[in-house]
C-alpha cells in the first residue's frame, strides 16, 4: 500500500544559512507518498492547512495522516553523520590512553576483523543503525570492513531500517595486519566492485543507499591500490571517503611512505599524495583534516574535496583540534560532523555539534597556530547546527535533497521535545521521557535550542522520519 500524503504542522526549526537558524511556528509542512515536501507554509493554522493548503495540493482530507508537534516540541531536519564506522561500534568509549596508530593496532583491527563473522556482524550493525537512528541521525557516511558479505549486509540492514547511507569496504593491502588485510590491489579492486554492484542490486536508483569507494587511509594502501580505487571513483562517479591529517606520528609516517619520487606528487604532504591517485575529488569525503598546510587546504579547495570534522575523535585519541574557521570554512570548503564512533566516543551527532562549538572556543584560547591568532575560532550554536544538517549534506553530495524545510526535498527529519516546567517545578508536557533539557517558558526560540544542543540527547528525538517513512520512535 503506498503511504499516505502528510501534513506536519507546528514548529520547525532549521538552518537557512551557516551563520542563520530560521524558526517558523504555526507552520504547515506538506510531504507527499513519496517522501518529498510539496509546500512549506508559513503563518498557517491546522484549519487554514486544511481549507487552503490541501485543496490546492489536490489532498484529500480524509486521506492525509496529520502529524502535530506538540508543545515544547519542533520539527528539526535530520542530523547528517559524515563519518562513522560501523563495525567499530561495540569498542565505542573504549580507547585507553591510546593515540592514532596504536589504538588502529590494539582495539581498531582485531575488532574489525572479527566481524567477518556474519552472526556477529549482523548483532553489531543492526544495533548502531537503531541506535544512530535513536540520535536523529538519518544519514550516516559508513566505513564497515574489508569483509565484502558483512559490508553488503551493512547495506541490506540500512536499506530495510529506511536509513539513508553511503556504505563502503574497507581498502587496506599494507601496514595492516596479516590477517586483515587485502591479499592484493586486484583482490582489493574485486571486493570493492562486488560491494558495489551489490548495492546497486539492492537499491538500483540509490534512493536510500549508495556505495562510496574507502580506502582506508595512506599509511595501509599502496600507491597502485590508491590509483586504482581513484580510477574506480572516475569509472563510476561514485564518492570516495578517507582519513587525512589526523594525527602528527600518522603524517610523518605518511612523508616516509610516500616521497614524491614515489607518487609523482608536487611534494610528500599527504593531500598531494591522495592528489597524485586521483582520490581528491569533488565527491571526497576527508575525515578529520586536524592539521592540514595551509597548502594542502587550498589544494582540497581547488578540488572542491569535502571535510568531515570529527571533534569527539579528535580530542579522545589526542590527535589535535582542527581549526574549522580558518581552514575549511574561510576558503569555502563544504565541512559536516562526524562522530567517527570509536575514535569518537559516542554515536550521537548532537554529541559532535556540542564538541565541534567546545573545541572551537579550544581553538581561541590556544592563541596562535603557525604564528596566526585565532581570535575569530569559536562557532555557535547556529554554525554547528548548520554543520550537522546542512553542511553534512553538502559533503555526502545530496545538499540539494536532505538538511532544511524545503519545497522538493526529501522529509528526513526529527521530532524534538523538550520539558516545560510549570510553576510549582514540576513537567508539565511530554511522556516523562525528556532528558535533561528544562525550558521554563521565558526563554527565547534561540536560547531554546542552545539549551538543547547543550544538554540534549537521545531522548529529546521523540520521532525520526526518512523519505517520510517514520523509521524511529521512542517509547
Ligand atoms: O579515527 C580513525 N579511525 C579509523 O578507523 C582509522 N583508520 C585510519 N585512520 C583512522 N582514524
Amino acid at each position: 500500500m503506498a503511504a499516505p500524503n502528510k501534513l506536519f504542522l507546528g514548529s520547525f526549526v532549521h538552518s537557512k544559512k551557516l551563520k542563520e537558524i530560521e524558526s517558523l511556528h504555526n507552520a504547515a509542512v506538506a510531504v507527499d507518498s513519496s517522501g518529498k515536501i510539496v509546500a512549506v507554509e508559513k503563518d498557517c493554522s491546522e484549519g487554514r492547512a486544511r481549507e487552503t493548503v490541501l485543496p490546492r495540493l489536490g489532498w484529500r482530507e480524509d486521506e492525509v495522516e496529520v502529524v502535530r508537534a506538540a508543545d515544547g516540541q519542533f520539527f528539526f531536519p535530520g542530523f547528517i553523520d559524515t563519518h562513522i564506522h560501523a563495525s567499530q561500534y561495540p569498542n565505542v568509549g573504549i580507547f585507553g590512553e591510546s593515540t592514532l596508530l596504536d589504538w588502529l593496532k590494539k582495539y581498531t583491527f582485531p575488532l574489525e576483523a572479527s566481524l567477518a563473522d556474519s552472526t556477529k556482524a549482523r548483532q553489531v550493525y543492526t544495533r548502531v543503525i537503531r541506535k544512530t537512528l535513536s540520535h536523529g541521525t538519518t544519514c550516516a557516511a559508513y566505513y564497515a570492513t574489508i569483509d565484502v558479505p558483512s559490508t553488503n549486509l551493512l547495506a541490506d540492514l540500512c536499506h530495510t531500517a529506511g536509513q539513508r547511507a553511503l556504505v563502503g569496504r574497507i581498502c587496506m593491502n599494507q601496514n595492516s595486519p596479516d590477517k586483515y588485510r587485502d591479499a592484493s590491489v586486484e583482490s582489493a579492486i574485486a571486493d570493492t566492485r562486488a560491494n558495489i554492484e551489490h548495492i546497486r542490486s539492492i537499491d538500483p536508483s540509490m534512493a536510500l543507499v549508495r556505495p562510496i569507494i574507502t580506502p582506508r587511509f595512506a599509511p595501509a594502501c599502496s600507491v597502485d591500490l590508491m590509483r586504482q580505487l581513484g580510477a574506480l571513483a572516475k569509472e563510476t562517479g561514485l564518492p570516495i571517503q578517507t582519513h587525512i591529517s589526523e594525527n602528527t606520528a600518522e603524517i610523518a609516517f605518511v612523508g616516509e611512505l610516500f616521497p614524491p619520487s614515489v607518487t609523482g606528487a608536487a611534494d610528500d604532504t599527504y593531500a598531494a599524495v591522495y592528489d597524485a591517485c586521483g582520490l581528491l575529488t569533488e565527491r571526497t569525503i576527508l575525515g578529520h583534516a586536524v592539521h592540514l598546510t595551509d597548502s594542502e587546504a587550498e589544494l582540497v579547495a581547488r578540488r572542491k574535496a569535502k571535510i568531515s570534522h570529527c571533534p569527539c575523535s579528535n580530542s579522545a585519541l589526542t590527535s589535535g583540534a582542527a581549526p574549522v574557521r580558518r581552514q575549511f570554512l574561510d576558503r569555502g570548503i563544504a565541512c559536516g560532523l562526524g562522530t567517527d564512533m570509536s575514535g569518537g566516543y559516542s554515536p550521537s551527532v548532537l554529541e559532535a555539534a556540542r564538541q565541534a562549538a567546545l573545541v572551537s572556543r579550544q581553538v581561541v584560547l590556544s592563541g596562535t597556530v603557525d604564528g596566526k591568532r585565532e581570535d575569530g575560532a569559536a562557532l555557535s550554536v547556529d554554525e554547528v547546527l548548520y554543520l550537522a544538517t546542512r553542511g553534512g549534506a553538502e559533503v555526502v553530495g545530496l545538499a540539494d535533497k536532505v538538511g532544511a524545510f524545503e519545497v522538493g526535498m526529501d522529509w528526513d527529519v526529527q521530532l524534538i521535545g523538550l520539558n516545560i516546567v510549570g510553576e510549582d517545578g514540576e513537567v508539565i508536557n511530554g511522556d516523562g521521557d525528556g532528558g535533561d533539557v528544562d525550558v521554563f517558558g521565558w526563554e527565547s526560540w534561540p536560547n531554546q535550542v542552545a539549551k538543547w544542543v547543550y544538554n540534549g540527547d537521545d531522548r529529546n528525538t521523540k520521532k525520526v522520519w526518512v523519505k517520510g517513512r517514520l523509521v524511529h520512535e521512542r517509547r
